[in-house]
């Protein structure tokens, strides 16, 4: 690591750093970047891309909540839209800023809120317990990601949205994409640029008003539009920000959350106990594992973080996985803690942005730990996880797993 400094902000020096966060290395094992980025200062220049970075939890939690001076409109990646165009049309609540962020934020805050999930919950729930039960069916070995994260979220998923039953495969590739979309153009991008085309026209067809069900969030999405909540022009894209963002997180989450409680015999039983506890093991999973592990802001005029002027126009690389394992927040901040309070950890982010999705996810991963704690006494791996690189998000291809059925 080549440690130059240079003064950038009038008062505080920024060490500068060669340190590439979408390299395979770093993805395959952020923990000691994250190391090195949280140590060095509260702000860092990575040079391999000429951006800022913040890797501490405070400073983190600034550029989160700071939506004014650090911005999502010039794009949540490092591509800078003022610069060059966005690889589709922006999301109209992800890359928007307020006024304009205001009502489609408004509409899915209500359509996804904790009361209006509760409608859902009873067909989740069995459907999460049929899932298991298929699963158990055919034996104590399985994998966590092939056999679990990837079937119930595509079991439930696409039909509370209202989707059709005809090309459902092209929303895993989608988000992957899209994930990694917003890093570098490198080889992750490139092999998922490849066959992108007739996945795009899918997702875009499906956001249609004449191809949502009845019923779903979909058609509601559309019918928020009727009642002038939002703008017809808007509502494909509110669609689209579902399709986008609502598949790959809750794969990869409920595969995170497994694989935090697999071989913790003391946390299982007390979990089949009490299930009360379940929300908030999802929470500390999500703290620990941070399933989406970075994204970016753009500073609209020169901010002041921790002492460092950073520029306009800037890009600020904020480090949400290694936040949420910083000892200046968190005690003994690496370990899985059923008994911690992990509130205020930043893996659905944190202000305007927070995820609008949480709840939904939330219930999709208690339904499937309430169906395994129901059957299941004892839940083992039975060999090394197997990571799926992307630029945003910390997954896995593989998690052999063994259960002891109840
Ligand atoms: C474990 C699962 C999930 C994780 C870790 C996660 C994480 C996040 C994070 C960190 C943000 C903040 C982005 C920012 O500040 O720029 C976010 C925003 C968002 N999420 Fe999630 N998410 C998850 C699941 C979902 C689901 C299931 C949906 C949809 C059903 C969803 C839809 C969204 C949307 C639309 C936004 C943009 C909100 C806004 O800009 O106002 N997410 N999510
Ligand atoms: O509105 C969309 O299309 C969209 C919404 C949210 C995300 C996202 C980005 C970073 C972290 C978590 N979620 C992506 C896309």
């Amino acid at each position: 690591m080549t440690a130059s400094t240079a003064t950038i902000g009038p008062r505080t020096e920024v060490p500068r750093l060669d340190i590439d966060p979408f390299s395979d290395a770093f993805l395959a094992d952020p923990f000691p970047f994250h190391e090195r980025l949280r140590e060095a200062a509260p702000v860092t220049y990575l040079e391999p891309y000429g951006v800022y970075a913040v890797a501490r939890y405070a400073e983190v939690h600034r550029a989160l909540t700071d939506w004014q001076g650090l911005q999502s409109a010039a794009g949540v990646g490092l591509s800078n839209f003022r610069k060059e165009p966005p690889w589709r049309p922006p999301s109209v609540l992800l890359e928007a800023d307020p006024p304009r962020h205001d009502a489609p934020r408004s509409v899915l805050v209500k359509l996804l809120s904790p009361r209006r999930l509760r409608a859902l919950e009873a067909g989740w729930r069995a459907d999460a317990a049929r899932v298991v039960d298929e699963m158990l069916a055919r034996g104590r070995d399985f994998d966590a990601v092939t056999d679990l994260a990837e079937v119930f979220p595509l079991r439930v998923f696409p039909d509370a949205i209202g989707l059709g039953d005809s090309g459902r495969e092209h929303l895993l590739p989608y988000g992957d994409f899209a994930f990694n979309a917003f890093g570098p153009r490198n080889r992750l991008v490139e092999e998922g640029q490849a066959g992108i085309g007739p996945t795009m026209a899918w997702i875009d067809a499906q956001c249609r008003r004449e191809n949502l069900a009845p019923g779903g969030i979909g058609q509601q999405i559309w019918e928020a539009a009727d009642r002038g909540e939002i703008t017809a022009e808007q509502a494909p894209f509110v669609v689209r920000s579902l399709l986008t963002a609502g598949v790959d997180t809750t794969v990869t989450g409920i595969a995170s959350v497994l694989h935090a409680l697999a071989d913790r015999p003391e946390d299982w039983r007390r979990l089949r106990a009490d299930r009360s506890l379940l929300p908030r093991v999802f929470e500390e999973a999500v703290r620990l594992e941070s399933p989406v592990q970075t994204f970016f802001r753009t500073t609209t005029q020169p901010v002041e973080l921790a002492g460092v002027e950073i520029p306009a126009d800037e890009k600020v690389l904020m480090f949400l996985g290694a936040a949420n394992r910083d000892w200046r927040r968190w005690h003994d901040p690496h370990a899985f803690d059923l008994h911690r309070d992990p509130s205020g950890h930043v893996g659905f982010g944190m202000g305007l942005h927070q995820c609008v999705g949480q709840h939904l996810a939330r219930l999709e991963a208690v339904s499937v730990l309430d169906a395994l704690l129901d059957r299941v006494t004892a839940l083992e791996t039975t060999g090394p996880a197997r990571r799926h690189l992307n630029n945003t998000l910390r997954g896995f291809e593989a998690l052999p797993m063994r259960l002891t059925a109840a």
